[in-house]
């Protein structure tokens, strides 16, 4: 029998109409649909972003936990059990559409998991299908052309090491800092200092319908879920 094919969609930042024609096609062919599971709480959301448009009663629903830790332990056991189910209806020559937010290539729990596949089961076919990601969702939701010209723009992930984060700021024109939540605070003290407040903003879930613009006095001290992106522009 032939293998199944695995294919990553991207089904953008939140709302379900920023989804490719293409990821839409895939959705309604492929018979089994993977989505990250949350263990509790709400549903994940890619899954959230997808329902609009599946039955679920005429699909198989794969949801696959992927724990959202540092641990490599737990996180290869989790992994490996993820490749082992999505494996299961491959073999069975039914083709997986695994469902993430954004963009497949970008951050992404895919990456992980088609970087298992390859070294697992080499003889699987793989494909991604673009999605617009946060950062493209955030600049246009907040009217802030990311680069023009000759104008560098970064993205890059937030980390504590703020000489680092300034460094970043000095020499780009535009900066999107994602995985901003846990390093809220310090940001803002150094886009203080750096006179830089004025051009900072704050999208969580953006497109969505939990959407949230932040204005920089709100974020004082604001607990931000980690779904949330800054966008400096200077
Ligand atoms: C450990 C931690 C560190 C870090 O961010 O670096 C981390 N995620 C954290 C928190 C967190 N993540 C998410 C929520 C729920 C938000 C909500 O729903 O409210 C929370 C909050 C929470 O759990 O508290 C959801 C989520 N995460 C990813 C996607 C996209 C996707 O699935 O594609 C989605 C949307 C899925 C969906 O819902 O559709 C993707 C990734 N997250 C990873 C790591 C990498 C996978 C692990 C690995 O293998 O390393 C990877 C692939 C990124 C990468 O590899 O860069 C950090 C710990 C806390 C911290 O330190 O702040
Ligand atoms: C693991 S990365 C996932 C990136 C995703 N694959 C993409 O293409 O945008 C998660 C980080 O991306 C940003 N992010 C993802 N989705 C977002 C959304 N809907 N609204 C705002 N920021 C988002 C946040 O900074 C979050 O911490």
């Amino acid at each position: 029998m032939t293998l199944g094919t695995l294919y990553g969609l991207g089904v953008g930042p939140g709302d379900p109409e920023l989804i490719t024609v293409k990821a839409f096609r895939k959705l309604q062919e492929c018979p089994v649909i993977a989505y990250p599971k949350k263990l509790k709480g709400s549903k994940s959301y890619a899954h959230r972003i997808v329902e609009t448009y599946i039955n679920p009663a005429e699909k198989n629903m794969l949801g696959l936990v992927f724990p959202m830790t540092k641990d490599e332990e737990t996180l290869s056991i989790e992994w490996a059990k993820s490749v082992e189910a999505i494996y299961t209806y491959l073999e069975q020559g039914q083709d997986v559409a695994f469902v993430t937010e954004g963009d497949p290539m970008l951050f992404s729990t895919f990456i992980h998991l088609m970087k298992l596949m390859k070294e697992t089961y080499p003889e699987v076919q793989m494909e991604t299908v673009a999605g617009i990601s946060s950062f493209n969702g955030s600049a246009n939701r907040l009217g802030i052309p990311l680069a023009d010209g000759n104008d560098y723009v970064a993205m890059i992930p937030a980390t504590e090491d703020m000489d680092e984060m300034r460094r970043v700021l000095e020499t780009h024109d535009a900066v999107v800092f994602i995985k901003v939540a846990k390093v809220l605070e310090d940001m803002i003290d150094l886009l203080e200092d750096m006179n830089l407040l004025y051009g900072t903003h704050v999208v969580t879930k953006v497109t969505s319908d939990e959407e949230v613009i932040w204005t920089i006095d709100e974020l004082r001290g604001a607990e931000l879920n980690y779904l949330s992106c800054m966008v400096v522009r200077k």
